[in-house]
């Protein structure tokens, strides 16, 4: 069976060699600049193509370029993708990031125009178009036509602002009116995207309004499109015509009379960020606009913890990968749990979606294999990550969001996707709770520790968020010891560690907290002083141990070995017990 073979339009560009020689042939180029993890952008090719047909001739050219490959490039790595770079004689003239098919269609539209009457006008036509450049935090400038050589810096100076057109406006059209106003105004548009918020997200993304059912009502009634205009002041300094424009301006220009019920505006004044709900808003909206710390006032970015599932398909087939995604996107993983549900667990976690005609289905998929569990942190963790996943069907995501991770990860034949993500803060500690209960582990401060000592790692331990359900002060006596260490019976060391360990009290302590056992293990460090000195030198044995023998504490090695050393040390304490906090 043949199939049918499709014309490839995009050179591909994988060295500085060839990066040059696509920059400096005639006409313009459009370049979409992919990372290894997620290939070239099957949607953008497609528009690629429709474009080429449309008004393509010789002047027209589309190039794929890896960012990790071309030095220029490389400032996009881990940020927007995918983003369209469109270039003239070698010259960075505009950015499109996202697929946005009537932006693309448009800037090519625009740009291959320019090129016609240069072709057409020679050296008489001087195009009013202005040179940019990126600089090292993916945002790019505007390359002075006055003085090409001096480079305006965002960072220092820019200004963003967030246009959210509500969706009775987008129902009525409105969308292309505003951008085209806030185009005239001098903005750049540095992102743009469109989508349908549901009620819960509508709740923490407005907070305040959220009480009000007629505003979530008319916020859900559709989607909703949101816009990143960017300027810069070092214009304003120079006394161009963006001078005059605030964003106050920007939303009267937008829409003068009514502007409150049509668009909400944002001031998003890197120097002066000081509304919360911005940076929620911006990590929703664009989770890939890596407005770094330093432009978006850390003070008012929430480190939070989310709950991420990856699906066991998805688990099975391309685990490395989506690792690697979630990596690049600026999360920490602070947990993470194999473990494979069954079906009373699975319908327990989706009990809000009994009776859909997709429960079945998702309930198959979540008991197919082992998923994996996450606990991702960063700022506005929660946001963030519902942002990356894109629309909950899959269909949906392919064809309105195919950079969003469930379009990008989905799996063949497989209509339900592959990754979970909590909707609101609460949910998430709902969540992580369900996937990471609390655990109890032994802690021991081993005999000969001064007063001193023991305070300082008992801090320590209250520092780590650890709760200590049980306290007691106790010497071993060589029998408990023996029983103690039992697993290490013949080894050289052994009658050397039974005596330590009986020698003198020890502080013997319940700790709990989600996943206790290895916390407190990576907080002890490795048994050998030397080693931890090395490899991790905040670790409790690196600063106190005398020597491997007598390395100060111990703690239990997994679930089993914990509840047999609690049940030696405390005896069989009723599970309540454990929660009790030591004041
Ligand atoms: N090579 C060694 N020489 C001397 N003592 C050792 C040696 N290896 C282990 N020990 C002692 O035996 C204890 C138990 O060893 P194990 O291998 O279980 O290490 P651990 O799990 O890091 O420590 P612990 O069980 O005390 O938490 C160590 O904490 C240390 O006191």
């Amino acid at each position: 069976m043949s199939r049918k073979k499709e014309v490839q339009i995009q050179i591909e560009v994988s060295n500085e060699e060839q990066w040059k020689e696509a920059l400096l042939a005639p006409g313009l180029l459009v370049v979409d600049v992919y990372q290894r993890w997620c290939g070239p952008c099957k949607a953008v090719q497609n528009i690629f193509r429709k474009c080429k047909t449309e008004y393509g001739d010789d002047l027209l050219r589309f190039a794929v370029a890896e960012a990790d490959d071309i030095l220029e490039l490389s400032s996009l790595k881990g940020k927007c993708l995918p983003v369209c770079l469109f270039y003239s004689g070698g010259k960075l003239l505009s950015i499109v990031r996202g697929v946005n098919g009537p932006l693309l269609q448009k800037t090519i539209l625009e740009l291959v125009d320019v090129e016609k009457k240069k072709q057409q006008l020679g050296s008489k036509y001087v195009p009013e178009v202005q040179e940019l450049f990126l600089d090292d935090n993916h945002q790019e400038g505007i390359k002075s036509p006055s003085s090409q050589n001096v480079d305006i810096d965002i960072d220092d100076h820019g200004t963003y602002c967030v246009v959210i057109i509500k969706p009775d406006a987008v129902a009525g059209g409105q969308v292309e009116a505003i951008r085209k106003k806030a185009l005239d105004a001098g903005y750049s548009i540095v992102a743009e995207e469109e989508r349908v918020l549901d009620k819960d997200l509508i709740h923490t993304l407005y907070e305040e309004k959220a009480e009000q059912p007629e505003f979530v009502k008319s916020m859900s009634s559709g989607p909703v499109h949101t816009l990143i205009l960017s300027k810069r002041d070092k214009v304003r300094e120079e006394e161009s015509p963006l001078t005059a424009i605030t964003d106050l301006e920007l939303a009267e220009l937008i829409q003068p009379k009514k502007r409150s019920n049509y668009v909400q505006e944002v001031d998003m004044g890197l120097s002066d960020c000081s509304i919360e709900m911005d940076s929620r808003q911006l990590a929703f909206f664009f989770p890939t606009l890596n407005v770094t710390s330093d432009t978006q006032a850390g003070s008012i970015s929430e480190i939070q913890k989310t709950l991420a599932l990856i699906r066991p398909s998805l688990l099975r087939k391309r685990k490395d990968e989506i690792l690697k995604t979630i990596h690049d996107f600026g999360f920490q993983i602070a947990m993470q749990r194999e473990i494979t549900l069954t079906d009373e667990q699975a319908k327990e976690f989706y009990k809000d979606h009994d009776g859909t005609d997709y429960f079945p289905g998702l309930i198959n998929q979540m008991t197919s294999g082992p998923l994996l569990a996450l606990a991702l942190t960063r700022e506005d963790a929660v946001l963030h990550w519902r942002g990356l996943l894109g629309p909950k069907v899959v269909d949906e995501a392919k064809e309105k969001s195919p950079e969003s991770l469930r379009a990008q990860f989905a799996i063949d034949n497989v209509a339900i996707n592959q990754l979970h993500g909590s909707s609101t803060p609460e949910e998430a500690q709902r969540d992580l709770n369900k996937f990471f209960p609390t655990e109890h582990t032994l802690a021991v401060i081993k005999p000969d520790y001064t007063q001193e000592l023991r305070d300082s790692i008992i801090n320590r331990i209250k520092e780590a968020g650890f709760s200590i359900s049980q306290v007691t002060e106790k010497k071993l006596t060589r029998d408990m010891a023996e029983e103690f260490y039992k697993d290490h019976v013949g080894k050289y060391f052994y009658n050397h560690l039974v005596d330590y360990m009986s020698r003198g009290p020890s502080v013997m302590m319940i700790l709990s907290k989600e996943n206790a056992i290895t916390e407190w293990r990576e907080m002890m460090g490795p048994t050998d002083p030397e080693q931890a000195k090395q490899g991790s030198p905040n670790c409790l044995r690196a600063q106190f141990a005398k020597s491997i023998l007598e390395n100060v504490v111990h703690g239990s090695s997994n679930v089993q070995h914990a509840m047999d050393n609690i049940m030696l040390i405390f005896g069989d304490i009723p599970k309540q017990t454990l929660l009790k906090k030591e004041k």
